[in-house]
């Protein structure tokens, strides 16, 4: 059952330009961040119930996916990480197919797991790891 409610764009212009035109493109255009795939991740707000959309990088293993909550390793979580604590049910949308996922932060051995997996996807979040002393959290999103 897709999500409903007001979609509350993101302040950040980057993010909210390539969540949108993606999502509009149906996955063809702006599906990229210096090469590597995304993926954009539809949440309920935490607060305000409303729908807010996340371009992320694309980290997928035999039909699931993680999402990281990086923030390029600033010293606190993304606001969507809340979203996702507070509504586990979130959408997610690789290239023209989006579904209904549950979102479940990962601990210990299958955290670490996935954080290979992760890394291998997208270098840089190992180096995000050095610069925050907050461990950044794994979402594993399984099929609903
Ligand atoms: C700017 C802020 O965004 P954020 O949720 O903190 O997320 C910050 C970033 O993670 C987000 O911009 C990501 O898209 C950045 N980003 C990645 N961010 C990552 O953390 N990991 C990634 O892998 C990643 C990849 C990526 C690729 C492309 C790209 O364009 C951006 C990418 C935001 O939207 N704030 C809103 C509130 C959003 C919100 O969800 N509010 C909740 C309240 C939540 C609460 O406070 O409890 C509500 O509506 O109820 C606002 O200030 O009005």
């Amino acid at each position: 059952m897709p999500l409903t409610g007001e979609y509350a764009p993101s302040p950040s212009e980057y993010a909210r330009e390539q969540a949108e035109t993606f999502e509009a493109s149906d996955g063809a255009e702006r599906n990229d961040l210096r090469g590597k795939p995304i993926v954009v991740l539809t949440s309920v707000g935490a607060k305000s119930g409303k729908l807010r959309k996340t371009p992320l990088m694309r980290v997928e293993h035999d039909g699931r996916y993680a999402v990281v909550a990086s923030l390029g390793g600033a010293p606190k979580h993304p606001v969507w990480y809340y979203n996702l604590i507070a509504h586990p049910h979130v959408e997610l949308q690789d290239g023209d197919s989006k579904h209904d996922y549950d979102a479940r932060e990962v601990h210990g051995a299958e955290r670490a797991e996935w954080w290979e997996r992760a890394c291998e996807a997208w270098p840089d979040y190992a180096t995000y790891q050095t610069k925050t002393d907050r461990v950044i959290p794994v979402f594993v999103l399984e099929r609903r």
